[in-house]
């Protein structure tokens, strides 16, 4: 079903040039729409052209090129005569069934529950006037339907009248389910894309400033209600805007990047790096004492400038080293920005004494 619906979603795309576009979802809706009524309408009419039902045939083919014809128009860019000709010709041909073959009683006017369904994905939630005019027009066209159709007509069996709900039921449903499985899927893609652009620093990929402070503000509560420690360390390039002026913008910002990366792999399971601000990082360590976090960023301070970085037209490549000062949660902390107060103090430190070095907060 999956790979059905992965395969339908490819084909709704056809004609749309750019998936930022507002409409590009309810385009793809659309389309959907048209391609499983291409197929049902298809389907339908090769199995009424094998039982020699020569009416009911043509009129499922004739709904088969309708649907055709309204994903033509779709992919070609006239989307609102699109989107507009699908409930027509729906209401035409579930009348059409209805008085002629089904009747009333065979509940066939209930296909008319796609449209509804249809008018609330298909039509912008703006255009409020669109969206309640076709659920308008799908009620009124059921009401008449089951008003004034006759109940039987004699054309089909009570056995064909059950056969043909049956299969109007699940028609319907499975339509709904795959336009909707479609929605919720896009939904779902384009809330992993927001978040991840909301909590990741395009530069470095790494986490961005609300991210690892949010983190942070989590850890450091963890840690009071566990009654464990933890540690926060502020890292800063040294001498980074000598790079820039040097090299230019570009070749620092790959500096940033490989520092950043080097954070991350330093990382264990369970700590946060974070971008701070420019060539300022954070990194939030959970369950950690002053003395291994001390470690941990001696360690990388020294990977830090183990780090060469080649660039096509220079034959020296280029090194940076960086200052870090490290702080300690504390009994007497009462919130997570006293610890990142200290750390920065400490950093200042470490800058003060030579930079390139990691420097602890050891006030009481
Ligand atoms: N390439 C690049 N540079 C940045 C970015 N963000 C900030 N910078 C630069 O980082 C430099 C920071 O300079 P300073 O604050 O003077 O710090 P510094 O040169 O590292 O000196 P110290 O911190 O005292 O060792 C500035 O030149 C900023 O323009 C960025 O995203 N990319």
């Amino acid at each position: 079903m999956s790979l059905f619906s992965e395969y339908l979603q490819k084909l709704a795309l056809i004609g749309s040039r750019n998936s930022a576009d507002v409409d590009h979802n309810r385009k793809q809706v659309v389309n959907i729409t048209y391609l499983l009524s291409m197929l049902v309408g298809t389907v339908s009419a090769m199995i009424f052209t094998a039982q020699g039902w020569l009416v009911e045939s043509l009129l499922h083919w004739a709904g088969a090129g309708v649907s055709c014809i309204g994903f033509l128009l779709s992919i070609k860019g006239h989307s609102r005569s699109a989107r507009v000709l699908f409930p027509f010709a729906c209401a035409l041909y579930v009348s059409l069934c209805t008085f002629l073959f089904y009747g009333s009683d065979s509940h066939f006017p209930w296909l008319l529950i796609i449209l509804a369904a249809y008018s609330v994905a298909g039509f912008r939630v703006e255009s409020g006037k669109e969206q309640l005019s076709v659920c308008w027009f799908a009620l009124l066209v059921f009401a008449f339907n089951k008003l004034f159709a006759p109940l039987t007509t004699g054309y089909a069996s009570k056995d064909v009248q059950l056969f043909v709900s049956l299969a109007t039921f699940i028609a319907a449903m499975i339509m709904i389910v795959l336009i909707t499985g479609v929605v919720v899927n896009k939904l779902r893609k384009l809330n992993e894309h927001l978040r991840y652009h909301a909590e990741v620093d395009d530069l470095t990929k790494v986490s961005n400033r609300r991210k690892v402070l949010a983190e942070a503000v989590n850890v450091f509560a963890d840690a009071v209600i566990s009654n464990q420690r933890c540690c926060f360390a502020i890292l800063d390039l040294d001498h980074f805007k000598q790079i820039n002026d040097c090299f230019g913008h570009e070749v620092g910002d790959r500096v940033l990047q490989r520092c950043a990366q080097t954070m991350q792999n330093a990382a264990r399971r369970g700590d946060w790096v974070g971008r701070y601000g420019g060539e300022e990082f954070v990194m939030v360590l959970p369950n950690t004492r002053l003395q291994e976090a001390f470690e941990i960023m001696e360690s990388l301070r020294v990977q830090i400038g183990d780090l060469r970085i080649y660039l096509d037209d220079q034959d020296a490549p280029i090194a940076v080293t960086t200052s870090v000062g490290v702080a300690e949660i504390k009994d007497n902390t009462l919130r997570y920005e006293q610890i990142l107060a200290r750390a920065d103090a400490a950093l200042y430190l470490a800058k003060k004494n030579g930079r390139n070095r990691v420097e602890m907060d050891l006030s009481e």
